[in-house]
């Protein structure tokens, strides 16, 4: 099998949309909509954002959640994407078409129009690349990260720490008892597409969380100019995670967490006049939402405490590069 006939066997089949036509041209048409549309891309590469040994098809799902985890957390709902392969020459046939399932599940279960893309090859690790196009749910265009007004609540959905603690316990040996923990890291849980409307109804700024929340936390709060202060014990943690983690939890443990990253999670502010509404509609939809702290008055930094003490934000989350 080459090149063109993968194209044709196993991508043409993932196309549905008459605007890629087929995947027989050099461009597809983006479809147009009725409100805002949005876009926004995202790029994982072998031993940065997986493991080389992690199964393709958790891999090629990874893949979309990253990105479909940033369009929801904007209040928007993923339509349409292009995918770009840069398969490393050293991997199997069987490899790509693990890839090719895993891509085919999750554009079904997000319903993804798949328009078009761009196979290439390296010697080096795998690289993935996705562009999502999503459509807001409201005229209004999507909740930005800027809009952040003192006394709102600060929301986030879901649990966090989940996926890097899964990766500290892969990495500690293959087989683990705790597969929740593990597949959080290998395929995100992200929150209902509901969120979207969530987020599109009550918050004042939105973001997802992939540095990690206080990272991500730090990016609110640089964008929208206002303090955020976060309680850490309130900070969401799974069962799963509860149980491999000293309890009662302490203020460390719950940092680490905080950093790790990979969440894949809406992080929000919304007024505090809505916090009964918000907690109705995010029980009536499904999503897991935990209130950890609120905007408040004074300079634009993330404030932590933990049992009422300050705590020490550690310094930055995720960094693909720094130079001195
Ligand atoms: N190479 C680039 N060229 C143009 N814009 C970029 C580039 N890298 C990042 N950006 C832009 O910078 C902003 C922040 O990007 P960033 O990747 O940090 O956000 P994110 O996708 O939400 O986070 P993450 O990558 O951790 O999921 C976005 O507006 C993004 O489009
Ligand atoms: C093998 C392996 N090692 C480390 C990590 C952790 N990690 C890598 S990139 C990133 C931030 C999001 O990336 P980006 O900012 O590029 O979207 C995180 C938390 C991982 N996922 N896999
Ligand atoms: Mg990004
Ligand atoms: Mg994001
Ligand atoms: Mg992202």
């Amino acid at each position: 099998m080459n090149e063109f006939d993968f194209i044709a066997t196993h991508l043409r089949p993932l196309v549905k949309a008459p605007e890629a036509d087929g995947l027989r041209d050099d461009v597809a048409i983006l479809p147009s909509r009725v409100r805002p549309a949005i876009v926004t891309t995202d790029t994982i590469v072998e031993r940065v954002h997986f493991r080389a040994e992690d199964p393709l098809d958790t891999v090629a799902k990874k893949l979309i959640r990253t990105n479909v985890s940033d369009c929801l957390a904007k209040g928007a709902k993923p339509f349409a994407a292009t995918l770009n392969i840069v398969w490393s020459r050293g991997r199997s046939e069987a490899d790509l078409m693990t890839f090719v399932s895993g891509m085919s599940e999750d554009l079904e279960t997000f319903q993804i129009d798949l328009l078009g893309g761009d196979t290439t090859s390296t010697l080096g690790g795998l690289v993935f690349s996705l562009t999502l196009y999503g459509e807001c749910v409201s005229e209004s265009g999507p909740v930005r990260r800027s809009g952040a007004q003192v006394n709102d609540d600060v929301w986030v959905t879901g649990s966090i720490g989940d996926a890097a603690l899964g990766l500290k316990m892969l990495k500690q040996s293959t087989d683990s008892a705790e597969s929740w923990l593990c597949n959080a890291y290998l395929v995100p849980n992200l929150p209902a597409e509901g969120v979207a409307d969530l987020v599109n109804a009550y918050a004042n700024a939105s973001m997802d969380v992939s540095d990690g929340l206080i990272a991500d936390a730090t990016h609110l709060v640089e964008a929208s100019e206002k303090g955020i202060e976060l309680t850490l014990e309130r900070v969401p943690v799974s069962e799963a995670a509860k149980s491999v983690l000293q309890q009662p939890m302490s203020a460390e443990n719950l940092l680490k967490l905080c950093a790790g990253g990979d969440d894949y999670q809406a992080l929000f502010t919304a007024p505090l006049a809505h916090r009964e509404a918000v907690l109705k509609k995010a029980l009536a939809d499904g999503i897991a939402l935990t209130r950890i702290g609120s905007v408040v008055n004074g300079p634009a930094e993330l404030l932590l405490t933990f049992e009422g003490r300050r705590v020490e934000p550690p310094q930055a989350g995720w960094q693909h590069f720094m130079f001195s």
